[in-house]
């Protein structure tokens, strides 16, 4: 559809892109990004037709951009730039209806009912048709971005060129625009090229992005490939993280404040935990990065409270979560920031234990009941009955950890319960045969993410082993008590 090559260009005395190509299919959502003075909307200005390139070619559909009429290229392209806010007096309708002129026909140019059905279609669609008496000089900046939005879509344009289009927009408005924008590229064919100052907007939206760096092109690609951490990094120059979307496949950059670098080195251990017939509670001076398997707080997170509720072996309700976070508020904890875990084990029984390296350590708490034993290769042969009896591991790190890290830290604790449970001939008692766990256990880890970096946790690495052996011990310990309550 559009065609880059070697395009250098900018204003007199002032060359500011230099031999810029890439190309752009028809209906693709193409992103333009770049730091303050990359030359993103120089580029724009340039594909629109309003500035001159010095050198290079730029092709619409197979022909020269010169080539093309004024009037011609305004069938073709609309263009929706920074300032188009500062407008004339002509109601919200008024204006929209520009956007028909270069499709009104003949010397005595006349209003068809075309013409009117698209420009009612596109108010109805920038949601502005509420207005659309208004003077457009008494609408707010979001209200205006909408009108010059609509006034553009009217011109039923096939490239529609668009610099930092959310600008003025509140969030609903930023979505519904981005979702229109979508659905016209989908839709209708609609190629759009647009710059886009949030990374995250255009990481979710676009299908390819340009990263400009000093009037250059640094990387031509998909949005993946383009909001990589480094690369953000050095073009930026601002320390940044990636994360995946929690819904989409797509990526997100966030912000490292300063404010971050400076929290003071905090160590998670006993101190901080209170054990009560009901509770065993941690409550962190800070939030810690979490993954886990809790009732409360499943997956990943932040949580500044952990905790482990005792139920009574008849435990049984429809709706644990609500009945969970119901029964905290009673006890006067936010839901919202607690990993929660149940057990029908009596908590005095709890093993804990903190483990330190040179520059790191690591806190472990258990409670381990093994009535619910299994034998994970046989669970087949189990129905779904849930008979109390679980072992709910909590592995606190003071340091910080990489995701790999995380997910590491659950095997390696994993191979660890494990063989606690072998050593100690924890049986299945449906199979007969070795347990593995039992059919309810929970996990947690939870790292201060500040002092020593921890990028691996197997079990040869040295967090790995403070994990391994941790856990062994607070395992067997853990399940040693429970057994020996049983006796009395
Ligand atoms: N009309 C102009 N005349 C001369 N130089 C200009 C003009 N407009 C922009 N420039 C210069 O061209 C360079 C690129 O500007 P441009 O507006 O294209 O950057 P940008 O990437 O869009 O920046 P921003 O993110 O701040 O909008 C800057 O150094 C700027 O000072």
């Amino acid at each position: 559809m559009l065609s880059v090559r070697q395009v250098s260009g900018g204003y007199a005395g002032n060359v500011v892109l230099r031999d810029i190509s890439f190309d752009v299919k028809k209906g693709e959502l193409f992103g333009i990004l770049g730091p303050n003075g990359s030359g993103k909307t120089t580029l724009l200005k340039m594909l629109s037709g309003i500035l001159p390139i010095q050198s290079g070619e730029i092709m619409i559909s197979g022909q020269k951009l010169q080539l093309f009429s004024t009037k011609q290229l305004a069938k073709m392209v609309a263009v929706l730039s920074q300032h188009s806010s500062q407008s004339f007096s002509y109601t919200v309708k008024e204006t929209v209806s520009l956007g028909r002129y270069a499709h009104q026909k003949g010397f005595f140019q006349t209003w068809s009912k075309e013409d009117e059905d698209i420009v009612q279609r596109v108010m109805n669609q920038t949601g502005i048709s509420s207005f659309k008496d208004k003077n457009i000089q008494e609408l707010s900046g979001g209200e205006k971005q909408r009108v010059f939005l609509a006034q553009a879509l009217a011109q039923e344009p096939e490239i529609f060129l668009l610099d930092e289009p959310t600008n003025h927009l509140d969030l609903s408005y930023q979505k519904e625009l981005l979702d229109l924008l979508k659905k016209w590229t989908t839709d209708n064919k609609l190629t759009v090229i647009s710059i886009f100052h949030d990374l995250n907007l255009a990481g979710l939206y676009c299908d390819r992005l340009l990263l400009l760096d000093k009037g250059g092109v640094n990387i031509n690609h998909i949005p993946n490939e383009v909001l990589r951490e480094e690369r953000i990094r050095d073009v930026y120059h601002t320390e940044i993280q990636k994360h995946p979307h929690p819904k989409v496949a797509c990526p997100q950059m966030v912000l490292l404040p300063n404010s971050y670098e400076e929290v003071k080195n905090i160590e998670i251990n006993e101190s901080m935990l209170m054990i009560d017939n009901e509770i065993i509670k941690l409550s962190s001076p800070m939030p810690l990065r979490t993954m886990s398997s809790g009732v409360m707080g499943a997956g990943t997170g932040w949580y500044q409270t952990f905790i482990n509720r005792h139920v009574d072996k008849t435990y049984n309700c429809s709706d644990h979560r609500m009945e969970m976070a119901l029964f905290l508020r009673s006890k006067g904890i936010e839901p919202s920031e607690t990993v929660g875990m149940m057990t029908a084990v009596f908590l005095e029984d709890v093993a804990c234990h903190l483990i330190k390296q040179d520059d790191f350590s690591i806190f472990v708490v258990i409670t381990a009941g093994v009535g619910n034993a299994i034998d994970a290769s046989k669970s087949e042969l189990h129905s779904l009955e849930l008979i109390p009896g679980t072992i709910n591991t909590w592995i606190f790190v003071n340091g910080e950890l990489t995701e790999e890290a995380f997910i590491q830290s659950i095997m390696t604790a994993t191979e660890a319960k494990v063989k606690a449970l072998h050593d100690l001939d924890v049986l299945d008692p449906v199979t007969g045969t070795l347990a593995t766990g039992t059919s309810t256990d929970s996990i947690l880890i939870a790292a201060t993410q500040i002092g020593k970096k921890l990028e691996f946790a197997g079990t040869i690495t040295p967090l790995g082993k403070l994990i391994s052996n941790a856990v062994y011990k607070c395992t067997t310990e853990a399940i040693q008590k429970s057994k020996k309550r049983k006796q009395i």
